[in-house]
């Protein structure tokens, strides 16, 4: 457990100014919520010490009427002599009183629910599109998934720290009220509280602030848990799990790592309960004290019984009030740290920034895409994972990158579409540096097709529109590009043709193959009419035939398109008009096909290789 933790002075004004983003978020959440829910506390606040003053009141009356003798044996004697009238009213008073609170109470209930769960969802939101903006190396980095992972657990949870502090509030205006009325009798007592109390306060405090740094401390293994949960458990890995026989290792896995935590949490809880037990056992002592005091006073007739029990209740309950307020603090500030995980997030600033003045995307390009001795490194990578990189892509034509694995073909497509800058040299489009368009502009005209493209667990017109948001409902739009890319004859054989659910997520929802799948992936390039086209590698669980076909329809389709297509197999990398093969993030060769099979290099010994392995 960390001796000396990270939380000075500013790290407590941090917390504080947190609080007010989280009331301001809340007010914005709604405003007319959040005024019925204060507004029901002020109601609620000054009703224990008013029953609490009642209860004298009538103790008191009834103390005196005992005096004065009885009127009559029967109820009805003493109604008629009128000495039960202040009585009955007071009697009255404090049913409404107590009647009014209970149903205030679950009014609150009911708002803070309601409030809590439109803020959570505002949260999420608000969480969701800000991970829009963040570059790519945001998630592509533990470091930055560490904190997406925090800031995701805090999103739905922390509303309730509001609803703390209105409690808090609320508590207060109570224990004031309170407070006034014991002064007014014994000052003395305030003093005795006051005292009792430190103790407790000093334990919660750094309980809340261990309780933190532990839970931030684990956020790497935390991730780690909830990577091995979702890998034992999920259809996607069902079937290798079963295959390597990998059940008994990761639930092993995971023991190890969650009793590491669970020992942790479990030694922290048995120090808080005997240490926090403890310090309340003095202010129960005080409490006791504090009530030997008052009735030695009564027996000295300086109280009268009414005001007994008044100054007894009112200790009683201003103890706990006072010990739920500062707890409450500490508790607020406990909690408010876990804000600095949701609010640091959105400190997060994406560093890929559009220019202030963008320039227009050229339509139709002109000239293509060139490549300036561009060099570039991942994030926190030693090395380079293309270097003085040079090639064009002319306007028009398409372009295949060839290379073995890890030779930075996935990297340039990355560079292309300003998913990540270069480090160092210049990609222009038409002679204008991609960094001077607004990125939207860039991605908007840009057709790209992954290797790991997603498949959505939405239906398979979905699937497709997704390729272009805007027009996702155009079914015709959807049918065309499915069309253009094979998919129709796969998605006319499910049993609900475009709207079937796909995916194994949801119910009635069919899986596909990956060639299926490839199919439907290709079809969302086409939903864009986009002037340059990039696939990359989106073929490779096609068979043969298919992977033939879609490049010829392809080509034919794409006529006049700038293309960029990135392939293992020779046989479609052929079909392009100019090939680039790239080895360790360099260009080492480019040409026609017949020139580099001419040329004799490594294209011709690949091409080789793979027509051998044919014959
Ligand atoms: N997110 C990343 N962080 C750090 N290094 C990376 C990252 N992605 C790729 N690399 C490294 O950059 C180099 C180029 O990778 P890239 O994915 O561009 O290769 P590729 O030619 O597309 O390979 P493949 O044919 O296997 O898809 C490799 O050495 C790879 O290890």
């Amino acid at each position: 457990m960390p001796d000396a933790l990270p939380f000075d002075k500013g790290e407590r004004l941090k917390t504080f100014r947190h609080l007010g983003r989280l009331f301001a978020q809340m007010w914005r959440t709604s405003p007319w919520l959040m005024g019925l829910s204060i507004a029901l506390r002020l109601v609620v606040a000054i009703q224990p010490p008013l029953v609490l003053l009642l209860t004298k009141l009538i103790i008191d009356e009834v103390v005196h009427q005992t005096s004065l003798g009885v009127p009559g044996p029967e109820l009805s004697d003493w109604l008629e002599s009128g000495r039960l009238s202040f009585l009955m009213a007071l009697l009255a008073g404090e049913f409404v009183l107590v009647f009014a609170r209970d149903a205030f109470n679950r009014a609150i209930n009911v708002v803070d629910n309601i409030l809590g769960e439109s803020h959570s969802n505002a949260v999420s939101l608000e969480l969701m599109e800000h991970a829009a903006k963040l570059d790519l190396k945001h998630f592509e980095q533990s470091e930055y998934q560490d904190r997406l992972e925090r800031a995701r657990r805090q999103a739905s949870s922390r509303s309730t720290v509001i609803s703390q502090v209105f409690g808090q509030a609320q508590a207060m205006i109570t224990a004031i009220a309170l407070a006034a009325g014991l002064f007014v009798y014994a000052p003395l007592l305030i003093g005795l509280l006051a005292l009792a109390l430190i103790p407790a306060v000093w334990g919660e405090f750094r309980f809340n602030r261990l309780a933190y740094w532990i839970s931030h401390n684990r956020s790497p293994e935390r991730r780690q848990l909830e990577y091995l949960r979702q890998i034992g458990a999920s259809a996607d890995s069902a079937k290798e799990i079963k295959l390597f026989g990998l059940g008994e290792f990761l639930s092993g896995r995971f023991r190890g790592l969650s009793e590491q935590i669970l020992i942790e949490n479990r030694n922290l809880s048995i120090k808080r309960a005997l240490q926090t037990g403890l310090l309340a056992s003095i202010s129960t002592l005080t409490y006791y004290a504090a009530y030997a005091y008052i009735v030695w006073r009564t027996l000295h007739g300086e109280f009268s019984i009414g005001t007994l029990v008044f100054l007894s209740g009112s200790f009683s309950q201003l103890n706990g009030y006072l010990q739920q307020i500062l707890i409450g603090f500490t508790q607020i500030a406990g909690q408010s740290l876990y804000l600095d995980d949701l609010f640091s997030f959105f400190e997060i600033k994406p560093t890929i920034l559009d220019p202030k003045h963008p320039k227009a995307f050229p339509l139709p390009v002109k000239q293509g895409l060139v490549f300036e001795n561009v060099g570039f490194r991942y994030p926190g990578s030693e090395n380079w994972a293309v270097r003085n990189l040079s090639f064009a892509v002319p306007a028009g034509e398409t372009l295949a990158l060839v290379g073995e694995n890890g030779a930075g073909k996935t990297t340039i497509v990355k560079l292309m579409t300003r998913l990540y800058d270069p480090d160092e040299g210049r990609i222009t489009l038409d002679g204008i540096d991609l960094k001077e368009f607004a990125t939207a502009d860039l991605r908007t005209h840009i057709g790209v097709i992954f290797q790991d493209f997603l498949r959505y667990s939405f239906t398979a017109s979905d699937n497709i529109g997704v390729g272009r948001i805007e027009v996702a409902g155009d079914r015709d739009r959807i049918v065309s590009a499915a069309e253009q890319s094979l998919a129709d004859p796969v998605i006319r054989k499910l049993p609900e043709g475009y709207d079937q659910m796909l995916g194994r997520t949801f119910l009635k929802g069919q899986d596909l193959s990956g060639g299926e799948w490839q199919k439907i992936a290709i079809a969302r390039a086409y939903m864009r009419n986009a002037e340059i086209i990039i696939l990359d590698e989106p073929t490779a669980a096609l068979d043969a035939r298919a992977e033939a076909e879609v490049f010829t329809r392809f080509k034919n389709l794409a006529e006049g398109t700038t293309a960029v297509l990135i392939s293992h197999r020779f046989s479609t990398v052929r079909m392009a008009d100019r090939i680039v093969v790239l080895a360790d993030g360099k260009v080492e060769e480019q040409g026609t096909h017949g020139e580099l099979m001419a040329n004799g290099g490594r294209y011709a010994e690949l091409f080789e290789l793979q027509a051998q392995g044919y014959r």
